[in-house]
């Protein structure tokens, strides 16, 4: 039969390593997690178990590993790596051997003893409270992207971990720009795009497309946060990528790394040096100082998040790049994220489609199969598809075209509906309000930083009952093509005060149908944007009296028409006005008036004392004597 240890320690009050000493006493095989035993030896497994009563002693094989000390103490991993990094400073994965002494450490962390036993216990086979039903998910490698300022050193630490981790170790490899590559460490692969700066990982965004994991904010240590570091805290922030901060250029003799950790509370990013829980590496993309450990704690930090794919699963992926190429055709570098992508399989991606011809990864070595994490590219598709657009596996080509084609349609029948639109903030809050969203998003760019924080202060106090805004980004200087790209993604208005915004900006926002709304006077913007709210509110109507009218005689008209000669006694009656007709006590009609006459003149309205000519829409059923009350629908929150 098969014991789990954690069930069978609680029973005694123990935690799963002093039953594991139990175990390896006995010389009982153990995966961490359960035994495989007869009832006979179990009863000899609870005597022992019995016998520790209120041990603090657990023990662990050689070379325990945190998730080791986790299931061993029956902690969390996240606690236990939190410890680990907090207060021993030292940096592991959940699969790194820990030394003895660091081991004792940890484990006097949870008020334990440990002890490391002989017989060595197996490693674990698997680890059943993480791991999905057999077959399922998988970890797989973390996607990251790299942020920062112009000049800071984006490329430059792309290209050293490029060269640090991956050509040098391949035969002759030269690394292809395919839009991403992957390095592989002892502990595990990470997957980088490389493509930086936040335009791009905001326009994938834009397409709903979410393939980062872990966003690398570099900060230059000789210049501290700039105004596009300030943007792309912002845009990880709203895209809920978790952050880490590499403090670049260290090397340099003007560098002041800690200048740059006390500058970045200020902008909502917590330094672990400062109790927060914000990751920072110091770093020179130039010497390679800081790069080993910027990956270990990549590692580290996918780990916590326990990022998981089934490569067996549904073929997911996303474009990263695209292109046409002369005797290649279009060719596209997927990210794939879930299942695995083949050589010969049918895809649609976006609104083209094809059979993958051939496929190479980021060395363009020909490779027929990739898995969750890898980045790939590949030949056949019909067309060129766009960055961010989404690959789906389909049965067949046949099936694939059909796909595509309708997907082709819809987006050719959105672009008209969108162009028919316009820009209108009437549109955006139609929008908002189909999709029930009851937030009013907004992108604020001013002239100061005075400005930027008097508007961001009004504009934050207003809201009603059921609309509130968001402040999605706010910052000094012209409104950009990056700002209307972060305005699609999170449909946001986007409001300048004494700015304007740049060509490509306004370009990019009758593309994206993004809108610019720009401001002199501030009182202007809060009314407007008051009135935004206000729009957003479900539209709320009450019925508002116009008059009454009797009428007096029922005469014919044309062959058609049978019109009700009516005398106004109160109020007025406008044509097209709702009405209601009673006989006595009993409502007779209740409907809309259609023509208004008097005399011979078709009229807009009639007033008391005047006499009129009536007719109701699909309703001649009158007589004299009935009374006529007209009254119109008014919306009372406008
Ligand atoms: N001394 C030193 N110089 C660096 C370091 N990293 C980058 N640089 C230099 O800083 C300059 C800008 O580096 P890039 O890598 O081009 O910066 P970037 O952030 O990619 O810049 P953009 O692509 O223009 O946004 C280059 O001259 C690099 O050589 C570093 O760690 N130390």
């Amino acid at each position: 039969m098969t014991v789990n240890i954690a069930e069978l320690a609680k029973e005694f009050d123990l935690v799963p390593g002093t039953v594991y000493g139990v175990l390896n006493e006995l010389g009982i095989e153990h995966d961490g997690v359960s035994f495989e035993v007869d009832d006979e030896t179990l009863e000899l497994v609870r005597e022992g178990a019995k016998e520790r009563a209120g041990s603090k002693e657990i023990e662990l094989r050689p070379n325990a590993t945190p998730r080791d000390v986790s299931l061993g103490l029956d902690v969390p991993q996240q606690e236990v790596q939190k410890r680990l990094l907090t207060k021993l400073k030292t940096m592991a994965t959940l699969t790194t051997a820990l030394k003895l002494d660091v081991l004792e450490k940890l484990v006097a962390e949870f008020g334990y003893t440990v002890k490391i036993g002989e017989p060595a216990t197996p490693k674990p086979k698997t680890d059943s409270r993480t791991n999905g039903k057999a077959g399922g998910l998988q970890a797989r490698p973390p996607v990251v992207t790299i942020m920062g300022h112009v000049d800071h050193g984006k490329t430059s630490l792309l290209d050293y971990i490029r060269k640090a981790n991956v050509a040098a170790k391949e035969a002759g490899g030269i690394t292809q720009h395919i839009g991403a590559y992957q390095v592989e460490l002892p502990e595990g692969k990470i997957t980088f795009l490389d493509t930086p700066g936040h335009a791009a990982f905001t326009a994938m965004r834009a397409r709903g497309a979410n393939v980062t994991d872990i966003a690398i904010l570099v900060v230059a240590a000789d210049d501290g946060v700039m105004p596009t570091t300030k943007e792309a805290i912002q845009h990880a922030k709203n895209a809920n990528v978790p952050m880490i901060v590499a403090v670049n250029k260290i090397d340099r003799p003007d560098a002041n790394p800690d200048r740059v950790l006390q500058q970045l509370p200020e902008f909502g990013v917590i330094p672990e040096a400062y109790g927060g829980q914000t990751i920072t590496v110091n770093v020179s993309a130039i010497t390679g100082e800081g790069v080993p450990s910027l990956l270990e704690m990549i590692l580290l930090q996918a780990e916590v998040m326990d990022l998981k794919a089934d490569p067996k699963g549904e073929v997911t992926g996303t474009v990263v790049e695209a292109k046409m190429e002369k005797g290649r055709g279009p060719v596209a570098t997927v990210l794939v994220q879930t299942g695995t992508l083949k050589v010969g399989d049918a895809i649609v991606v976006g609104s083209t489609f094809g059979r993958i011809k051939a496929m190479a990864d980021y060395l363009g070595q020909k490779i027929t199969e990739a898995g969750p994490s890898v980045p790939v590219e590949l030949l056949g598709l019909s067309d060129v598809p766009g960055a961010g657009d989404r690959v789906q596996w389909v049965k067949d080509e046949r099936a694939a075209r059909e796909i595509a084609e309708t997907r082709a349609t819809e987006i050719r029948a959105k672009t008209i509906f969108q162009a028919s639109r316009g820009m209108t903030r009437s549109g955006l809050l139609t929008k908002l309000n189909a999709e029930g969203l009851k937030q009013l998003n907004l992108i604020i760019k001013a002239d100061v930083q005075g400005s930027v924080e008097a508007v961001k202060g009004m504009l934050e106090k207003l809201k009603n009952e059921e609309v509130e805004t968001k402040i999605v980004l706010s910052g000094v200087g012209t409104i950009t093509e990056s700002d209307i790209l972060l305005a699609n993604a999170s449909d946001a208005i986007v409001v300048g005060f004494n700015v304007k915004p740049e060509g490509g900006a306004r370009k990019e926002a009758e593309k994206q149908n993004v809108e610019i709304r720009t401001y002199q006077i501030i009182y202007e913007l809060i009314e407007d944007i008051e009135s935004a709210l206000k729009g957003m509110l479900e539209p709320k109507f009450e019925e508002q009296y116009l008059g009454t009218a009797e009428i007096r005689v029922r005469f014919q008209f044309s062959r058609k028409g049978i019109i009700a000669g009516s005398y106004v006694t109160d109020g007025k009656l406008t044509r097209n006005a709702k009405c209601r007709v009673r006989r006595g006590k009993d409502l007779v009609y209740d409907g809309q008036i259609g023509t208004l006459k008097h005399l011979k003149d078709d009229v807009r309205e009639v007033t008391m004392g005047m006499e009129c000519g009536l007719t109701f829409n699909d309703w001649t059923d009158f007589q004299e004597g009935d009374i006529v009350e007209a009254y119109e629908m008014v919306q009372i929150n406008a």
